[in-house]
């Protein structure tokens, strides 16, 4: 299949801001989509090579891929960059270059997707001395035989700028429509594997019955289940009838082990693959998690002195780190507190109920210094909850999760089968859609940030208010770096991004408020920290913007 096709793809989702558009453009063509694509041309329609829980990136930057169109098309590297600074799309420069060709060959190629994907992976794989090199050379070869337009869809696709608008959301509709298929086993299969490639094998070749029998699997991860609020240990309780299980709710990075053998893959809470960035934890696992294969699921925490929790963010500093982590390993040390497991040597235990889950959970697992058990208390009193609570607190943690005892795993849901209760009001995880350029001495930095929440049913995000505080100019210089690139028009001075990045916020309340259309405003809003952990629809929805509303009522109606 031509790669011009998909080329005219993009085009086409470029030009529509229709969600049933874009499906129905996405369904025809994986319907064409020949059965040895099929695996790959969902990623590619997403704008990505591999899945983010695969390892392999391109480790292709601007600068590098700039040399690379220089050298296919003999346009000067700093007429290229000039050229970016005119468009403000490196996609559309790529292009132009493409046209102005210099030494036109005569046996161009036509590119296949084949092509272009399997030089993607050659890119991925080069590595060691000349790699760098190697990589651009691949690239070259590749702009050398593309039309302009497949140069820019190419060029897009290894920086990661794909601005087309699909998200997972859609592909998965998209799925169900190409291969007339029920969008729920869709979804099911995704929930169980995160990989779309795979469930749209399935769905064509073994259709609704082939869904239905997707099961999970060892180097594949699952979507995490999710929990809702509650207001108090005493409403958990309640809610959950009477009896629960709590744990104390580490304020860590959630992450998912998959054990075979010698071979452990430890994924973050957005299924990427952090394994190499802390193999002192994977040596702990595989001593402590007895199985040949198995599952788990845990957080993992920094220590401080004297054992205290450290906030969050220094589990993530660990998980960028990528050289010198032995340095790391002494100046962040981790501890991983398992909480549930969802396979064991070859059985799926996400249909059983929780508390059998912790009871295989704990037989399974021979604790050590670095692997523990999450605490628990199962229990039908209130005060023994409190008091439980109050010493998670103590002891420096962010609350408690409560879990209903029968309940089964649930991927991906966010139910009110687990609930957490935290003593202040929750900060939002939200994304960023839109920026104001500053003033005088900071005209030329991002300044102040429109963020959004994520409507899941229409798959838009929602603006709920305009971020200005919390920043620090180091803060202010990274961002305006990290936005530009994804800057989709510009007005006066308002830009519109395309949704891509999660930040934290905090804030004094949630106001009804006629101003967004969401209905809700946050007073106040403060910069916390960059949620490089979440995707844009991992990010807070409105329904739990409304939710923590209702209960932000209830709290004031308590003092
Ligand atoms: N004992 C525990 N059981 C389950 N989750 C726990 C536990 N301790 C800490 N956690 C963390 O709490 C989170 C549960 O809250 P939620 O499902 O709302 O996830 P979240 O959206 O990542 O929220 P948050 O920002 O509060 O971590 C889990 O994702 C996990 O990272």
């Amino acid at each position: 299949m031509r790669y011009s096709e998909l080329a005219d793809l993009y085009r086409r989702l470029e030009k529509t801001t229709l969600k049933t558009l874009k499906t129905k453009f996405v369904a025809d063509f994986l319907k064409k989509t020949p059965d040895d694509l099929l695996e790959i041309v969902p990623y590619l329609i997403l704008g990505k090579v591999f899945p983010d829980w695969d390892e392999r990136e391109l480790g292709v930057g601007e600068k590098l891929l700039i040399k690379a169109v220089s050298m296919a098309t003999g346009v000067p590297e700093k007429e290229i960059e000039d050229s970016i600074r005119d468009t403000g799309d490196l996609g559309e420069s790529v292009a132009l270059a493409i046209k102005k060709k210099k030494q036109k060959s005569f046996f161009s190629q036509p590119l296949t997707i084949k092509r272009v994907y399997d030089t993607f992976v050659k890119i991925a794989e080069a590595q060691g001395e000349g790699s760098q090199d190697r990589k651009m050379k691949y690239l070259a070869n590749l702009f050398m035989d593309a039309q302009p337009e497949e140069g820019k869809y190419i060029a897009r696709t290894v920086l990661g700028t794909m601005r087309t608008g699909v998200a997972e959301g859609l592909l998965r509709d998209a799925i169900a429509e190409a291969f007339k298929v029920k969008p729920e086993l869709v979804e099911r299969a995704y929930m169980l594997t995160s990989d779309f490639g795979y469930v749209a094998k399935i769905a064509k070749l073994e259709g609704n019955e082939g869904l239905s029998e997707v099961r999970i699997q060892i180097g594949k991860p699952i979507r995490p289940m999710l929990a809702q609020n509650a207001a108090s240990v005493k409403d958990a309780l309640i809610e959950m009838g009477g009896e629960a299980a709590f744990e104390i709710k580490y304020d860590g990075a959630r992450v998912q082990v998959h054990k075979d053998g010698d071979k452990v893959i430890v994924y973050s809470r957005r299924l990427e693959n952090v394994t190499r960035s802390i193999p002192e934890v994977v040596e702990a696992i595989k001593a402590a998690v007895k199985p040949k294969k198995a599952i788990v699921e845990g957080e993992l925490v920094a220590v401080g002195e004297g054992g205290k929790p450290r906030p969050f963010q220094y589990v993530l500093r660990r998980f960028r780190r990528k050289y010198n982590i032995d340095e790391m390993i002494e100046k962040i040390p981790l501890e991983l507190n398992l909480f549930d497991v969802m396979f064991v040597d070859g059985e799926s235990l996400i249909e059983t109920k929780f508390i059998d889950r912790r009871k295989k959970l704990e037989e399974i697992v021979e604790e050590s210094e670095k692997v523990k058990l999450a605490e628990q208390l199962i229990t039908k009193k209130v005060e023994e909850a409190e008091a439980f609570y109050k010493r998670a607190l103590e002891l420096g943690h962010e609350g408690v999760m409560a879990k209903r005892l029968d309940a089964v795993y649930e991927p991906g849901n966010r139910g009110k089968k687990w609930l957490k209760v935290k003593p202040t009001m929750e900060n939002l995880d939200l994304v960023i859609i839109g920026a104001e350029w500053g003033e005088g001495r900071r005209a030329h930095l991002l300044g102040s940030f429109l963020v959004a929440a994520y409507d899941p049913h229409s798959g838009e995000f929602v603006p709920v208010g305009k971020v200005g505080s919390g920043f620090t100019d180091e803060d202010l210089i990274e961002f305006t770096k990290m936005l530009k690139p994804y800057i989709v028009r510009q007005e006066g001075k308002f830009v519109e991004i395309e949704p891509k990045f999660v930040i934290e916020v905090t804030y004094q309340e949630i106001q009804k408020s006629p101003k967004y259309k969401s209905g809700f405003a946050l007073r106040f809003p403060r910069y916390v920290a960059l949620r490089e952990d979440k995707s844009p629809e991992e990010a807070d929805t409105i329904e739990r913007v409304a939710e923590l509303y209702e209960l932000q009522e209830k709290f004031k109606a308590k003092k």
